[in-house]
């Protein structure tokens, strides 16, 4: 599935020096010589926070339908001469040098060694010899802090289409799914007024279909699965309730012992969490923590020891954490899986099995929520098994694409695929400032390759995976959404969540294998209501795997086939059943006790 090595999947080996049996001091005394030297000794100098002025605008695509006028003459088959190199990105692979390592950022040192590193055989997964020097770097990174005005500054406005929102329909299944009522408006919801106040200056008006329903229900303390479309508001659906909870249940703070604890796959998607976190909570005293790897840990793990409300962490780092006793579970009372059909995948699912059944949580007084754009039944199934009498709550269609992407094809073979993206780059090196584009593509080498050889041209370019440093990372997602760069080369660890102002188009390079995937890159594009185009480039020798769910897609959202799909239609080859995903459990009779209600 991609290039997911960075996400510091869990099966990677446990790092030499955390063994749960050591006291803390013990346990930090190795990292502390590296991350100490770190910050402490060496009055490092941080970068500027992320974001900083980040790009204007709500990325409307109706501004740019001119722009798009060419990519109607290359529909279907795409036909130029072959060029003189080869398109995996053997010429480039070496150089990864895509603009932002030049850059500034935070404290940068080489040779130490971080716990959450993912295994070499990950990292080098696209290394010819497995022995770049690169690899062996390790650094010590203490990232910037957002400021506030950042923070305010981070949402994308709501575009044209957001009143769209209120003709999808929303279900509730489940035992006592009428117990809770929607709210049509944020005030309804009784929230705390610094909350409302920080709702206000986010600048949303009223609430999304999934913020209506999952508002209450979150509040109520019921356990709850929800899906909804890319872009429509899910994080602010569960991080609203569970800080206004908090807020109102008043525990004791107690050092490293999370009241919240929100998981999420990849890293920049746990920072972006812990932001609006931070955004709705600024003003009042709850403390909002992260944790994810290649970061400095010790950092991480101070913050965590003197006290944190919410923690935001990835699977990998809060593990660690964990087994170096770090964190316990002792005060939990909401835990969320965001991106859950991600976090119960193999790789995961055992982070999540080892915090639910951690010795020190206690299972009565917690609240798990798990939220995603698309959840397959066999993951529906899984889920189950960790939640108590949930809810299910869908908006639209589960799995269903946004239908404020505009989703185009072009045949095109593989050896033709970079004059392909040169040209229709080129588009865009005339548009607003505002304007960026994501392209997908499905190896690190052929990110890097591609970032180093589009930096060559007058489009500026900068790329994001696994193998690149942390700080290299948070500065080339930096560059992008402030506009330095308006192109971002990025692997499917950017596929998920991550929610940029201004990404007018999606390029799937290179398409995902699995149709799951190309739904969350596609909605990275086309967010609260504005419009976006994706633009996939479909080599017949290779993407075939994946046409009869794309054909789903497309009639979902009432988009047309290529031709060079074979003339699959949704009903040809009898998809309209497996389609439209919806509550497992429906075949039981309404208000019969539910399978894993006792089970935990
Ligand atoms: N009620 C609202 N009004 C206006 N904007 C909103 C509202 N709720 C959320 N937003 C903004 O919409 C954008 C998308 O929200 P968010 O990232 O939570 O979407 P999501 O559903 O989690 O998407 P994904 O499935 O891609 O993770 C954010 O910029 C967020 O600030």
């Amino acid at each position: 599935m991609g290039d997911w090595s960075d996400d510091e999947k869990t099966s990677a080996p446990a790092p030499k020096r955390a063994t749960a049996s050591k006291t803390q001091t013990d346990d930090w005394g190795s990292n502390d010589r590296q991350d100490n030297n770190d910050d402490r000794g060496n009055n490092f100098s941080r970068g500027r926070g992320r974001g900083g002025g980040r790009g204007r605008g709500g990325g409307n695509f109706g501004d740019r339908e001119n722009n798009s006028e060419g990519f109607g003459e290359r529909r279907g088959k795409y036909n130029r001469e072959n060029r003189d190199f080869n398109d995996n990105g053997e010429e480039g692979s070496d150089n990864r040098g895509s603009g932002s390592r030049r850059g500034r950022g935070g404290f940068n040192r080489e040779n130490r060694e971080d716990s959450d590193r993912p295994p070499r055989r990950d990292r080098n997964e696209n290394n010819d010899n497995g022995d770049n020097p690169e690899e062996q770097k390790r650094e010590v990174y203490i990232p910037a802090e957002t400021t506030e005005e950042e923070l305010f500054a981070s949402s994308i406005s709501a575009g044209i289409n957001f009143d769209n929102f209120d003709k999808i329909e929303i279900h509730v299944t489940g035992k006592g799914s009428d117990d809770f009522d929607q709210i049509k408006t944020f005030e309804e919801a009784e929230l705390r007024d610094f909350l409302l106040n920080n709702v206000k200056k986010s600048g949303y008006k009223k609430p999304t279909p999934i913020q209506k329903r999952a508002i209450p229900i979150i509040m109520g303390k019921r356990d709850l699965m929800g899906c909804a479309q890319t872009g429509s508001g899910k994080t602010a659906a569960f991080v609203l309730p569970i800080l206004n909870t908090i807020m109102n249940d008043k525990d004791t703070l107690n050092p490293g012992k999370p009241q919240c604890l929100i998981v999420a796959p990849t890293r920049e998607l746990v920072i972006q969490i812990r932001d609006e976190a931070m955004k709705f909570a600024s003003g009042s005293y709850v403390k909002v923590a992260l944790a994810y790897g290649g970061a400095a840990s010790r950092y991480q793990s101070e913050n965590i020891v003197q006290g944190c409300h919410v923690l935001v962490a990835t699977p990998g780092r809060l593990m660690d954490f964990v087994n170096k006793g770090v964190i316990s579970f002792d005060d939990l009372k909401f835990l969320v899986l965001d991106e859950a059909d991600r976090m119960l995948d193999m790789g995961f699912r055992d982070t999540i099995d080892k915090v639910c059944n951690h010795s020190t949580l206690n299972k009565d007084s917690l609240t798990i929520m798990m939220f995603s754009a698309t959840f397959p039944d066999e993951i529906q199934r899984l889920a189950a098994q960790y939640l108590r009498n949930y809810l299910f709550l869908t908006v639209g269609i589960v799995g269903g694409a946004s239908a404020d992407v505009e989703q185009e094809f072009i045949e095109v073979p593989r050896r033709e695929k970079r004059q392909l993206l040169t040209d229709t780059l080129t588009q865009y090196s005339k548009s607003t400032d505002e304007d960026r584009i994501l392209v997908f593509v499905e190896t690190k080498k052929t990110a890097d390759y591609l970032a180093s050889f589009l930096s060559e041209t007058t489009l500026s370019t900068t790329s994001i995976h696994g193998d690149r440093l942390q700080r290299e990372r948070e500065e080339a997602l930096r560059d992008f959404r402030t506009g330095k760069r308006k192109v971002l080369i990025a692997t499917a660890v950017a596929a998920r969540g991550l929610d940029i102002k201004g990404v007018t188009h999606v390029i799937n390079y290179d398409l995902p294998k699995e149709v799951d995937e190309y739904i969350h890159r596609i909605g990275r594009t086309g967010r609260v209501g504005n419009r976006g185009k994706a633009t996939s480039f479909f080599d017949p020798d290779v993407d075939q795997t994946i046409v009869s769910d794309l054909v789903r897609i497309l009639t979902q959202t009432k988009q047309a086939i290529p031709d060079f799909f074979g003339g699959i239609s949704a009903g040809s080859c009898g998809m309209a059943d497996k389609y439209g995903g919806s509550d497992i459990r429906q075949p039981v009779a309404a208000g019969a006790p539910q399978k894993d209600e006792d089970e935990w």
